[in-house]
């Protein structure tokens, strides 16, 4: 049975056990909420057998209905608080569980699939589908089996107790219950569509806050809000007609249900005319009557809160299904050469953009990778850390396919300095102390110093803590990039991966880092994209990268001398260097 429930509603099995819990509580709840009945049954029966002239009302004193009534009452209490405690409780843990395993399955993700995803939609599925399964969880799901359940058991006690009236007060609720069954494909479309435009705003809202620079700066504020009222006018009409069609299909269910109470008038008063049944089980069953249709009332509503449930439920699934890196923790190289042997790699299975590359970068060395853009470089050395797995072919580092090592452990032996630099809206200290949480305040300064950071960070009026807002935007693309170049010098990684590391830089500061580049990747194994040929002319090997494929390789002498792609590209920056001298 736990395994059905955690397999239908994508519980833990914790989560399962509290969930049959709950279920069990909300069923004793049902019940206990009946106990108001009974104590009317009691006092009438003996009301009516008074009032008849068959007993007096000595039999049963007022302390006696005091004393029901209060222990009715602490019954109900006491049962609430553990139903409360079994559903709304538990759930929450459950639910703080999910958003980690769900944060966690993140974390083994390739990269490969947050680029190729909307990030809207993943924070939605981990925050909105989260709150809302918490929600349905804690207030619906387990009062409504309840619920289901409790009926069918208050049906089987009228069936025995009177079936022609049982029948005359239950027929209606098969086909009030069938209304909404039948309505599911409507409401179902309705609520995809209502999320899918609920959806589009919040991508367009973020798409707009992202890009809020190039919008300005190109006057396309105009034609981005037009498109934006367009799109929440949209959500507003789909909700409208949401409401609309749930609405009136749950008014049509719930008014038929009602139709119940009038036949029970009509076919007891006829009863008791005919004599067949007494005045007592006539009002007992007009009693049961206002108490039976409110948890109806409550099971149509609610049924189509399982509806969408099952739309949650297969987002949080496909989430869980999707396939994420593992490997050994335990890596202890011989060396640190990376090998890449005949490797194939498309983004999302598309086109390919990394075609048989095979290379050695030795440790120790510094290989550079050139070439026209779009050739693959910054694919490339990404696949050498494995933030993709390769289609095809190995890559090997110290001999171990990195295919077979866990992404963060291989990750600690990488330092990486790439072209957009991540910062964190922390201080400068901070940001810089990512390469090395345990770092001592000496070691921070050391490597901002090398780095070319100290300078730069003296003049701000709080130093080191100065926080650098989001993703650094209170500094210059060159500010940003030394701080990674500190970062990484703080890490001392044996292996480190440079794209364009000194894009964002001055002639002057460019120098300077250079010396610190130097003593980043000195005896490491170095992997290198840069444009500026200079810079790679003194790397021990430099592989040429045209459409994915090696064209050339070889050091700088030995590709001049083939007069190819490379010996082009570097006569071309040394005449455009001559034009601008
Ligand atoms: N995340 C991605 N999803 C799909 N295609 C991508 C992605 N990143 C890069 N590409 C494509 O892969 C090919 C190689 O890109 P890559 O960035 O590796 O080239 P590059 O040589 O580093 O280019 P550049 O010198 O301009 O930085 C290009 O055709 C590019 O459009």
């Amino acid at each position: 049975m736990i395994n059905a429930v955690k397999n239908r509603f994508a519980l833990s099995h914790q989560g399962a056990l509290d969930f049959i819990k709950g279920t069990v509580w909300s069923i004793v709840l049902n019940i206990a909420l009946m106990l108001p009945v009974v104590f009317t049954v009691v006092f009438l029966e003996e009301y009516l057998n008074i009032a008849f002239g068959a007993s007096d009302m000595n039999n049963r004193g007022v302390g006696y209905y005091l004393l029901l009534g209060i222990g009715f009452m602490a019954i109900m209490f006491w049962v609430a608080i553990f139903q409360y405690k079994s559903t709304f409780v538990s759930i929450y843990d459950e639910s703080a569980n999910r958003r980690i395993t769900l944060a966690e399955k993140l974390r083994r993700l390739p990269l490969a699939f947050f680029s190729g995803k909307n990030l809207s939609d993943l924070t939605a599925t981990i925050m909105e589908d989260s709150t809302d399964l918490e929600h349905t969880f804690s207030h619906a799901v387990p009062q409504l089996i309840a619920t289901i359940i409790s009926v069918h058991f208050m049906a089987l006690g009228l069936m025995f107790y009177h079936w022609p009236l049982a029948l005359a007060l239950l027929w209606v609720a098969p086909f009030a219950i069938g209304i909404i069954l039948l309505s599911k494909k409507i409401q179902l479309r309705s609520f995809k569509t209502g999320y899918r435009f609920k959806r589009n705003v919040s991508e367009q809202i973020q798409e707009g806050l992202e890009t809020i620079q190039e919008i300005k700066s190109y006057n396309r504020e105009k034609t981005y809000l037009n498109n934006l009222y367009k799109t929440i006018d949209q959500y507003e009409s789909q909700l409208i007609r949401g409401e609309l069609v749930v609405g009136g299909l749950l008014n049509i269910a719930q008014s038929f249900l009602k139709l119940g109470l009038v036949s029970v008038i009509i076919v007891g008063a006829k009863f008791m005319a005919a004599g067949s049944i007494d005045l007592f089980t006539y009002l007992i069953f007009l009693m049961v009557a206002s108490r039976i249709y409110s948890p109806l009332d409550i099971v149509l509503s609610n049924l189509a809160v399982l509806f969408y449930l099952d739309v949650r439920i297969k987002r949080m699934r496909e989430m869980e299904a999707l396939p994420a890196q593992s490997g050994k923790t335990i890596f202890d190289p011989e060396n640190y050469d990376i090998t890449f042997k005949n490797v194939d790699f498309s983004y999302h299975n598309e086109k390919q953009v990394i075609k048989q590359i095979s290379f050695t970068a030795k440790q120790g060395e510094i290989t550079a990778l050139v070439g026209p853009s779009g050739g693959g470089k910054s694919t490339a050395t990404k696949l050498a850390a494995r933030f993709w797995d390769t289609d095809k072919g190995k890559i090997l580092l110290g001999g171990y396919d990195i295919k077979d090592v866990e992404p963060e452990t291989l990750l600690k032996s990488y330092s990486v300095v790439f072209q957009e630099v991540v910062l964190f809206n922390a201080s400068i200290r901070d940001n810089i102390k990512i390469g090395k949480m345990d770092a001592t305040e000496e070691e921070i300064m050391k490597a901002a110093k090398l780095a070319q950071c100290h300078d730069f960070v003296h003049k701000l009026s709080k130093g080191y803590d100065t926080v650098v807002g989001e993703n650094g935007e209170t500094l210059s693309g060159g500010e940003r990039q030394r701080i990674s170049i500190a970062r990484a010098l703080l890490k001392d990684a044996p292996i480190v991966l440079l794209d364009e590391a000194t894009a964002s830089l001055d002639a002057e500061n460019e120098t300077k880092i250079q010396v610190a580049i130097s003593e980043l990747t000195r005896n490491k194994t170095v992997l290198m994209i840069a444009h500026r040929m200079r810079t790679v002319a003194n790397a021990d090997k430099i592989i040429v990268l045209e459409n994915g494929s090696i064209v050339e390789s070889g050091n700088h002498e030995e590709l001049l001398s083939k007069k190819g792609v490379y010996s082009t590209m570097w006569q071309i920056q040394q005449e455009s260097l001559a034009w601008s001298v």
